[in-house]
């Protein structure tokens, strides 16, 4: 029998907070990569953004990153990484990608060398058989409908990242309202020459929650039960971390790719 590809998922965005629907996307990716029969899905990722992403309303990572570890408790093959939010400045996508690709192969690596230094009456033959010849893991980004339309936003994206990202790693789209992503990918000539690596899920249980949802009904003293875990409701409220002032965090501000593209391409004014 052929052996499954060993597949981690990585989640990009804000997490603001993060929302029972954040977790959800994990399930119905891994679900779907399950039933395609040729992979194995060994890890999901979190990466709460940078605070310098500048994006209204963002409140610091160390409470983001919190949220996230409380939410997850529930989950045994889910994690928040805080390498992303821990970097000196807001880091694009793609090298997180890169990043996270690079630690899952120095964990092999360390692996093969452990198994080396294994006596051989003490591996298993499934050990024995996977050290000898490891299949290579894959990263694929994990992301709703509406983040794979930001592509078309000006100055957003670099091109060549969003083809590193649909070539090397891969995407899965979970559906969202308001989003087509099968029409898009047609519209895009570089969406559409990889979309064999750009998995599209269904999520037929539509659940509209956003966290930007949850944060207006928070300031409204509305509940936000069942929309996100308990765990994280105590924190926010033990924090008081959603507030008006909270609220007005980077307003008027520009997100930081728009900044660094605009520096770097000045014409583009
Ligand atoms: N209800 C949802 N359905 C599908 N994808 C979702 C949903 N909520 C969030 N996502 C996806 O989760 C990832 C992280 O999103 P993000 O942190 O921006 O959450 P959000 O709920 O969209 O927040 P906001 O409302 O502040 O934009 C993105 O890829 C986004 O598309
Ligand atoms: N050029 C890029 O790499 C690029 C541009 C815009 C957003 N992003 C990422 O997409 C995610 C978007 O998150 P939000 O939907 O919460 O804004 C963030 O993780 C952000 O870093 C990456
Ligand atoms: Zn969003």
């Amino acid at each position: 029998m052929k052996s499954r590809i060993p597949l981690i998922l990585l989640a990009c965005g804000s997490f603001n907070p993060i929302t029972n629907m954040h977790m959800r996307l994990f399930e119905l990716a891994r679900d779907h990569l399950h039933q395609t029969g040729r992979y194995q899905v060994i890890e999901g990722i979190i990466s709460p953004v940078n605070d310098d992403y500048g994006k209204k309303g963002l409140v610091s990572a160390r409470h983001r990153i919190a949220m996230a570890k409380l939410a997850l408790e529930t989950s045994d093959w889910i994690r928040v990484d805080p390498w992303e939010s821990e970097q000196k400045t807001w880091t694009e996508t793609v090298k997180v990608l890169r990043h996270h690709y690079n630690e899952s192969l120095r964990l092999l690596q360390s692996r093969k060398e452990f198994m080396k230094n294994k006596q051989p009456i003490e591996r298993s033959t499934e050990d024995s058989l996977s050290y000898q010849h490891p299949v290579l893991p894959e990263l694929k980004l994990l992301c709703g409908a509406d983040f794979l339309q930001t592509f078309k936003t000006p100055n957003l994206w670099k091109e060549e990242h969003i083809k590193e990202i649909v070539e090397k790693f891969g995407l899965v789209c979970i559906s969202r309202a308001g989003s087509d992503p099968a029409t898009y990918i047609n519209e895009s000539d570089l969406l559409t020459k990889f979309q064999h690596n750009i998995f599209l899920v269904k999520e037929w249980v539509q659940n509209e929650i956003s966290a930007t949802q949850i944060r207006y009904a928070l300031r409204r003293g509305l509940s936000v039960k069942y929309l996100v875990p308990d765990s994280v409701i105590s924190y926010i409220a033990r924090y008081n971390i959603y507030t008006e002032e909270s609220e007005r965090k980077n307003e008027g501000d520009l997100l930081q790719p728009l900044k660094l593209h605009k520096t770097v391409n000045p014409l583009n004014d």
